[in-house]
């Protein structure tokens, strides 16, 4: 058996993705993704997906180049050889991510995103080297299936008149009713027992209102509220004391730690992040400060599957439970998702997965998603296959393009409809 890394072949994607609200603005028509297919001597291909913008291209490009010659096995390498990829100081000037809502953009960020697609690549090609799943390289499953919650977003019914854009079939969600009739629709294609509903897009008291009428059509789901961090400490405050018995917990209310740590001395609702607590160098603060209830790890964020396994040991450790975030994302990601979540014993939470909101896919088979729950896969590697045809024609439509998709901007995508938008600065409310 020759593990070598031989060749790797970066394959950029768009991706069409339908017009869903955030506090930022609005998804484009169609979002970058990035597939990564690792090639050993012995013919034997590894896949992984990551963010598709230009900056982390940019990384995943020499990146490639430094792995071949290396191992598929040597996954304690990777980040040491991540570490000596340059990053651009332009692409990370402290700002939020004008496109991600994933909190401050650093460079060690920005490397670790794309070491998880390689990471993804190198266990799937092992696992089908070796005959094993994804889950028994990572020490074994301890469930068979995987539940995820449905991600509800206030959107449109169609892009804005004059943009290409492939149609979806959800409608228009922008009051409660379109909430609730989303959520019903969820539960009716997916089996979703639990619901989680992006906010920050209207005022405070219009969501409070959206949670309310969940509940009453859900009597006893769990409920998430997420305004990715647009409202004060009071506003948080307030909307706790509102709907916070009905929730299971509230997702990022406040922007950063400070604010989160004030917020949870205020309320007895639980607070989650996928903002606040991204990266290991964030957890002390914020576990010191009991700020954070709920991590939602994310191996897109925190380097691979294997450092998702070690932030839900810190988080057990420290009594903190363990969540999943995701971002716009395609059926590997959702599968590595799959496997890594069957190994996390302290996973009490349903995970979260825009793959529903997905309508095209790179693999020969969608990802089935039954009674709200993925079944772990078996076979070997992450037991998923390309479709060469999907992947060279969503290629196609990412060389098409005249740059303006290729990097997400949300505030953009909104400026079609209302030229004077700009990302609100937060606190919204
Ligand atoms: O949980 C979250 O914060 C997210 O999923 C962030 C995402 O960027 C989501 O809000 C989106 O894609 O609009
Ligand atoms: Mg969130």
């Amino acid at each position: 058996m020759n593990l070598t890394v031989t060749d790797v072949v970066l394959t950029p994607v768009l991706v069409a993705d339908p017009p869903l609200l955030n506090t930022q603005g609005v998804h484009q028509p169609y979002t970058p993704r990035l597939v990564v297919e690792v090639v050993t001597a012995d013919g034997t291909t590894g896949v992984g997906e990551t963010y598709g913008d230009t900056k982390y291209l940019e990384l995943a490009r020499p990146f490639a180049e430094k792995l071949k010659g290396r191992r598929v096995s040597e996954l304690n390498a990777l980040s040491a050889l991540a570490d000596e990829v340059a990053v651009d100081a332009s692409r990370v000037s402290g700002q939020v991510d004008v496109g991600g809502l994933r909190g401050v953009q650093t460079a060690d960020k920005l490397r670790l995103s794309v070491v998880s697609a390689f990471e993804v690549a190198c266990l799937d090609a092992l696992g089908k080297a070796l005959g094993l799943p994804v889950h028994a390289l990572l020490g074994g499953k301890v469930r068979d299936a995987v539940e995820y919650s449905a991600y509800l977003f206030y959107k449109w019914a169609r892009h804005p008149e004059g943009v290409p854009a492939e149609q979806d079939d959800w409608g228009a969600a922008l009051d409660p009713a379109g909430i609730v009739e989303q959520a019903r629709r969820f539960t009716e294609r997916y089996g979703f027992t639990s619901f989680k509903l992006k906010g920050g897009v209207f005022p405070p008291d219009e969501e409070v209102a959206a949670v309310r009428a969940l509940a009453a059509a859900f009597p006893g789901h769990p409920l998430r509220l997420d305004p990715n961090g647009a409202w004060s400490v009071a506003t948080s405050l307030e909307v706790a004391a509102e709907v916070g018995g009905l929730l299971e917990y509230l997702e990022d209310p406040a922007l950063g730690t400070p604010a989160m740590a004030e917020v949870a001395a205020g309320t007895e609702v639980p607070l989650a992040t996928n903002m606040c607590v991204t990266t290991f160098a964030e957890i002390e603060e914020a576990f010191r400060r009991d700020a954070v209830q709920v991590v939602l790890s994310d191996h897109h964020y925190w380097g691979g599957l294997r450092a998702t396994q070690h932030l839900a040991a810190l988080c057990a450790a420290f009594g903190v439970g363990v969540s999943m975030h995701s971002n716009t994302h395609l059926g590997i990601s959702l599968t590595a998702m799959t496997h890594v979540a069957s190994t996390v014993p302290n996973l009490h939470h349903a995970c979260d997965t825009h793959y529903p909101w997905q309508s095209e896919d790179v693999l020969t088979a969608r990802v089935p998603i039954t009674g709200g729950r993925v079944a772990v896969p078996d076979g070997p590697g992450l037991g998923v296959e390309l479709d060469r045809e999907r992947l060279a024609f969503l290629h196609r439509r990412w060389l098409d393009d005249d740059g303006r998709l290729r990097d997400r901007d949300d505030a953009a995508a909104l400026r079609v409809v209302d030229p004077k938008w700009v990302t609100p600065a937060v606190p919204r409310w």
